[in-house]
């Protein structure tokens, strides 16, 4: 059992380097699954949590997987089992990802039901309503969901009732082996589905539109294995440069995209940090006091919920009062409960927190809820007063590659400890950085 230990009061300067977007590598390793040829490569792959647990899931299926300096190779030529198990889906709901490709290469598969989980009920409808469109019987029973086509899928129109981003790279893996043409409306256009487009189209598919609401497939009838570099992750490059801000630094966040990140830019300048974005990335200067700002999350190119609850902690910090607005879950204010325990003053009201800023934020030993949870209350400790002590770390795992050594290299007093559970519940926060400084505890890498 780990935990993150920070401590607050230092301003983050330096540069820091993004990973593979987890976002990206997690459908492009299910569409690997489309390969009847050859062997896919897929470069800067994160050493995530989560990419660990789909690659088990792959060889679970019977395809062969290596993962060696960042790099995955996927040979899916032999699959042998169209089934997905409730071990492997109950981790991670990506894992639901398989069944598109499955449905199309094996016309069956039975995938355990990914249920909901701490940000919101996460529906699967709309992913069974387009392979249902394209000819596959959907059953249900026993927590399993089971599709079935007979003969090849068939191309459809396609009308998406929300814009989500799985079930648009759900459909448009399963229609790239159809007969004839589908076209999903209302499709989602986050950059994460423009690379999982340019990775099928290098395999041989023909997907037109992709970042755009309207995705035009026309079915081919083989895929074949290819190389493809993963997209930088804008959700890590936000969290740094949201680092950055509330630490009043000068951080240079190394492989940011800036067109991938532009309402988190625009808000940050409205809160009046400098952000100044150049081909290789972005440099994050703030030097004055930070002002609140209204935030509402949306689809793309909407404010990204998974920088809601990094831009909280941001609003924590500044001079004013904001409304954060959450519009695509309709549980994500988790992390509020967390900040109080930190002294912090938020209000929940519907779907929107009122936030107090110029929070005195003092070090408690505080849980991350979920993955982007846990990067927000890492950074209210980065200027909490005394030291912050961050459990439920395998949320954390799932999402950001080496985030203490990252925070570290920048100048932040960020640890992670393993210590056994029944010490933790004895010890405070104050208690284990002490006996850590005296070697008492075994100080972990912060590796996935
Ligand atoms: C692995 C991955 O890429 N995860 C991202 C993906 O999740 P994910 O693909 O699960 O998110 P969706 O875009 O599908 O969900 C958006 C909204 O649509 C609803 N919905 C979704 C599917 C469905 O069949 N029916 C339905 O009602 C969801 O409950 C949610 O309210 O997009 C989310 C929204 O940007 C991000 O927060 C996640 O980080
Ligand atoms: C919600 C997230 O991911 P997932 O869809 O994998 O749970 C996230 O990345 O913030």
């Amino acid at each position: 059992m780990s935990k993150f230990i920070v401590r607050g009061g230092n301003r983050l300067v330096g540069s820091v380097k993004v990973s593979g977007a987890k976002n990206s590598v997690l459908p492009i390793i299910a569409a690997s699954l489309l390969g009847e040829e050859g062997e896919s490569v897929i470069v800067d792959a994160p050493p995530l949590d989560d990419v660990m647990t789909i690659n088990k899931v792959l060889e679970s299926l019977g395809a062969s997987v290596t993962y060696q300096d960042e790099i995955i190779r996927v040979d899916a030529r032999a699959i042998t089992s169209c089934e997905a198990p409730y071990e492997w889906v109950r981790k991670m709901r990506a894992s639901f990802l398989v069944m598109g490709p499955l449905l199309a290469r094996m016309g069956h598969t039975r995938i355990s039901l990914p249920g909901g989980c701490a940000i919101g009920t996460r529906p699967i409808d709309q992913h069974l309503k387009g392979f249902e469109a394209l000819g596959a019987e959907i059953s249900m029973g026993q927590g399993y969901v089971e599709a079935r086509s007979h003969g090849r899928l068939r191309g459809a129109k396609i009308y998406l009732d929300v814009a989500s981003v799985g079930a648009t790279e759900n459909i448009m893996m399963a229609a790239s082996l159809a007969e004839g043409t589908t076209i999903i409306d209302n499709a989602a256009r986050e950059p994460e589905i423009v690379d999982l487009a340019n990775y099928l189209n290098g395999m041989g598919a023909k997907v037109r539109g992709a970042g755009t609401g309207v995705i035009r497939i026309e079915g081919v009838e083989k895929l074949h294995g290819v190389r493809h570099t993963v997209i930088p992750d804008r959700i890590e490059a936000g969290t740094y440069m949201a680092a950055a801000a509330i630490t009043g630094g000068d951080v240079y966040v190394e492989g940011a995209i800036s067109d991938h990140l532009g309402p988190v830019i625009a808000k940050m300048e409205e809160m009046g940090v400098t952000v100044q974005p150049d081909e290789n990335g972005i440099r994050v200067i703030a030097s004055k006091p930070l002002k609140a700002v209204d935030v509402k999350t949306l689809p793309y190119p909407g404010f990204p919920t998974d920088m809601q609850s990094q831009m909280m902690a941001l609003q924590l910090a500044a001079e004013g009062t904001s409304v954060i607005t959450e519009t695509v879950f309709e549980n994500r204010f988790m992390h509020v409960d967390e900040f109080q325990l930190m002294n912090a003053e938020i209000k929940v009201e519907g779907r929107s927190a009122i936030v107090t800023g110029n929070a005195k934020l003092t070090g408690a030993k505080v849980c991350a809820t979920d993955l982007r949870a846990g990067a927000a209350l890492i950074l209210a400790g980065l200027v909490a007063e005394g030291a912050t002590e961050v459990s439920g770390v395998h949320h954390i795992d799932r999402g950001y590659v080496h985030l203490a050594e990252k925070l570290t290299a920048l100048g932040a007093d960020i640890y992670r400890v393993s210590v056994e559970e029944s010490v933790l519940e004895a010890a405070s926060a104050e208690k284990v950085v002490k006996e850590e400084k005296k070697g008492t505890f075994k100080i972990q890498p912060t590796l996935a």
